[in-house]
């Protein structure tokens, strides 16, 4: 079955009713880029195999860009009154992200931990943070400050150190290829900042092997 370039529908789903899952994503927009690409690098858009790609990619972008339209820190809205102030630390929460200048993956893992000052929150709305952070186009820097931007106004904590650890394709697939190779980036506020035992305390936890 081939259609022309300007027959074929411009919805995003198998079936006959278009269902956006992302209202601010333009899906039909991304489907007639992905055949522009698909076109341009000498493929047939019309092959077989290649008909439903489109549609595809227009999902996935729409999948892993799902963070730009919505506030992350929200999860950080329902806070316990706690007198615990001592580090909480949530080590290896896995991510993926996509890096803004070559639109490859980024993956690995984010290790968040706070001082609290009286409020807690449930530890797996830390790791709720760092999924739909990733979820957006964008430098493992900024991913890293702003996870520990939102802790910092969320909880109103004594500290907050944010440490990513990532491998990033668009140097192991392409470009210099150094595939295994590791980037690491912090941000640390308060106490961990200004207090170099409690920073200290913190990074050998994150470095000591889980469990
Ligand atoms: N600082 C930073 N750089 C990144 C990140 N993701 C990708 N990059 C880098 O962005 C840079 C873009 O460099 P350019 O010279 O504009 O693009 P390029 O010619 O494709 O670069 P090469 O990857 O060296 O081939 C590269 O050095 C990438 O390694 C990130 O999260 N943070
Ligand atoms: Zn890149």
């Amino acid at each position: 079955m081939t259609t022309k370039n300007d027959e074929r529908p411009l919805t995003s789903t198998n079936g006959d009713t278009a269902i956006n899952p992302a209202p601010n994503v333009d899906l039909p927009r991304i489907e007639k880029a992905v055949r522009e690409i698909l076109a341009s690098v000498g493929e047939d858009p019309d092959r077989e195999g290649l008909l439903e790609t489109p549609a595809r990619v227009a999902r996935m972008y729409a999948e892993i860009f799902s963070g730009l339209h919505i506030d992350p820190a929200r999860h950080l809205e329902k806070v316990f009154q706690e007198e615990y102030d001592e580090m909480v630390l949530v080590k290896d929460i896995s991510f993926n992200s996509t890096c803004e200048h070559h639109l490859l993956p980024f993956l690995g893992v984010a290790h968040v931990g706070y001082l609290p000052r009286g409020k807690i929150v449930g530890l797996s709305k830390l790791a709720r943070v760092v999924e739909e952070v990733s979820r957006r186009p964008q430098v493992q820097e900024r991913m890293t400050h702003q996870i520990a931007d939102m802790l910092s106004e969320k909880l109103d904590p004594k500290g907050v150190i944010v440490v990513i650890e990532a491998e990033h394709t668009c140097m192991s697939i392409r470009g210099i290829r150094k595939p295994g190779s590791s980037t690491i980036t912090s941000a640390v506020r308060g106490l961990f900042k200004s207090n170099e035992s409690s920073r200290a305390e913190a990074m050998s936890l994150i470095q000591h092997p889980s469990r």
